[in-house]
């Protein structure tokens, strides 16, 4: 598959603990598998959010964007989720990329140095310019909406 250039940047001296490239897992992956650069290790309480550092920063070319993305077996098995998904990690962005994580899960969870918490999906994005106008053309659904079509 043909891929887009990214400059990718670690963003402190020295490595950071746990540090790692994010990786596509499988050939055709949609995300990148992102680790979470830590000290120590972090335990969520039930309930509990935090915002996870990386160590890295991207420069992303224009007309694209990087969503920050649970991985659905950590959702599934302990219901720990990126808050915020998708992510958004706008092109013009240049400082470290962290991750949002939510325990929604009963037990407390811990993230170590190094495990993947999320994944990044490179994704192409386009500007609206806001055309003002008076009324808006006329369609079939008209106004109706959240579940007008039925169930
Ligand atoms: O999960 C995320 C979401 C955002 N960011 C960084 C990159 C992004 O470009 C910036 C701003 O994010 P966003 O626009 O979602 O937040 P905001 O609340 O609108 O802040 P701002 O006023 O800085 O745009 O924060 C992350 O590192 N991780
Ligand atoms: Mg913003």
């Amino acid at each position: 598959m043909e891929r887009v250039i990214v400059s990718f940047c670690w963003l402190k001296k020295n490595l950071p603990s746990g540090g790692k490239l994010p990786e596509y897992a499988s050939e055709l992956a949609s995300g990148m598998d992102v680790a979470a650069a830590l000290d120590e290790p972090l335990t969520l309480e039930p309930g509990e959010r935090a915002l996870v550092p990386t160590g890295f920063g991207l420069a992303i070319p224009a007309g694209f964007e990087v969503q920050v993305r649970p991985r659905s077996g950590l959702a599934v098995k302990h219901g720990l989720t990126v808050i915020n998904a998708p992510g958004t990690i706008d092109a013009d962005y240049r400082g470290e990329i962290k991750v949002a994580l939510v325990n929604l899960g009963r037990e407390p969870f811990t993230i170590h140095p190094g495990d993947r918490i999320a994944q990044l999906v490179l994704a192409p994005v386009c500007q609206a310019r806001l055309e003002v106008v008076e009324t808006l053309d006329v369609t079939d659904r008209g106004s109706g909406g959240f579940g007008h079509t039925g169930v």
